[in-house]
């Protein structure tokens, strides 16, 4: 299970107003990859536009040999049936039950019978955590129980792709912990390709494998977790690590007079903090697309950050699942270099 997508020169704007350009980058098969960007710069557009639901004015989406902009309404519809969308409300039918909300792909895109409609529905309703909820309308219940409904909604198709529209949006940081949980466990029981678009640096710091960031119309960087976390990149600097000096301002781009204010003060950026682990599945067993921690670093000889894949960082919540972690025994926190030694004695 599990596709790549390959983007490539993607391009689109509103009439006159261009949201970003040139968009290349490969969201690797099977790995979680998060997408990040100042509030307006056209995340949501984005992931509407890979699923199809917009058109680029250029560029193309490759996903199994077919380009996404190329297809006709039929053939997209059928290639849809590989996305799984989990929308930042749920995007719930407010007048249907939640057992009818999520059963709608199946009666719409299958031909099950009414006995497996219900067999996939309830076990996806237990997956999230919401059996004996299912004859609950979406108004009678939380928004944390409405994203989780709409996630499980996005998963009754079995898709080999699924997309997160800030999936943290408005969940305290518990609820967020443990739907970050739950995102991590199903692209480790599933091996689907997700992409998550989110505000929330947590999730962006332990989440993913690899990280994109779009700013000022175009993709920053996208790659490896611990390049982004370890880059002097001032935009990826500043963003991930969301700090007030750098590139970015109240209104997207901070003005020339701004930054050279900045630069006149000679304000020195703070240490980049130490990279965390990545949250871990909750049965123990290895990720997806398990890493050694520090392993890009080293290849690509990175110093990563001090204190940098330690056990007892604040950063990584306490449920995160890190107690369970079965990666180097000897990280000296306090060490300029993280050595990392596997279990079966190689570097
Ligand atoms: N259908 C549309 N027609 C015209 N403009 C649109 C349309 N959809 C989005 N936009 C514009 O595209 C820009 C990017 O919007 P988008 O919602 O994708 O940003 P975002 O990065 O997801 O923002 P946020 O982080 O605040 O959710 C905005 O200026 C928005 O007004």
């Amino acid at each position: 299970m599990g596709v790549e997508v390959q983007i490539d020169g993607l391009t689109k704007s509103f009439g006159r107003q261009n949201i970003w350009a040139d968009v290349s980058f490969t969201l690797p098969e099977g790995e979680i990859s998060v997408l990040l960007g100042p509030s307006g710069t056209g995340k949501s557009v984005f992931l509407k536009t890979l699923v199809g639901l917009l058109r680029p004015d250029r560029g193309h989406i490759w996903i199994e040999g077919k380009d996404l902009p190329e297809l006709s309404e039929r053939e997209l519809y059928e290639v849809r049936k590989l996305f799984g969308v989990l929308f930042q409300d749920g995007a719930l039918f407010g007048s249907m039950n939640l057992y009818d909300n999520v059963a709608f792909p199946l009666r719409e895109h299958t031909r099950k019978s009414e006995s497996a409609v219900r067999d996939i529905v309830m076990e996806k309703l237990d997956l999230v955590g919401l059996a004996g909820d299912e004859r609950k309308l979406p108004g009678e219940i939380s928004g944390g129980m409405r994203k989780r409904a709409g996630l499980a909604r996005a998963l009754v198709l079995e898709p080999e792709i699924i997309l997160f529209d800030e999936p943290d949006s408005g969940l305290d940081p518990v609820r967020t912990t443990l739907l970050n949980h739950l995102i991590v466990d199903l692209n480790q029981q599933t091996g689907a390709t997700f992409l998550i678009v989110t505000h929330d640096i947590n999730t962006a710091r332990t989440v993913p494998d690899n990280i994109g960031l779009i700013y000022r119309r175009h993709l920053a960087m996208f790659g490896p977790r611990e390049m982004l976390l370890s880059s002097e990149e001032p935009v990826v600097r500043q963003f991930l690590n969301a700090q007030r000096h750098g590139p970015i301002g109240m209104a997207e781009e901070k003005d020339a007079s701004e930054l050279e204010a900045e630069a006149a003060a000679g304000i020195e950026l703070p240490m980049l903090p130490p990279i965390p682990l990545q949250m871990q599945p909750t049965d123990g067993r290895p990720r997806s697309a398990e890493r050694i921690p520090g392993e890009w670093c080293r290849v690509n000889g990175v110093i990563p950050p001090v204190g940098s894949f330690a056990l007892d960082q604040p950063t990584v919540p306490a449920q995160s699942g890190v107690s369970e972690w079965a990666g180097p025994e000897h990280v000296d926190p306090h060490a300029d270099t993280v050595v990392i030694e596997r279990r079966d004695g190689g570097a």
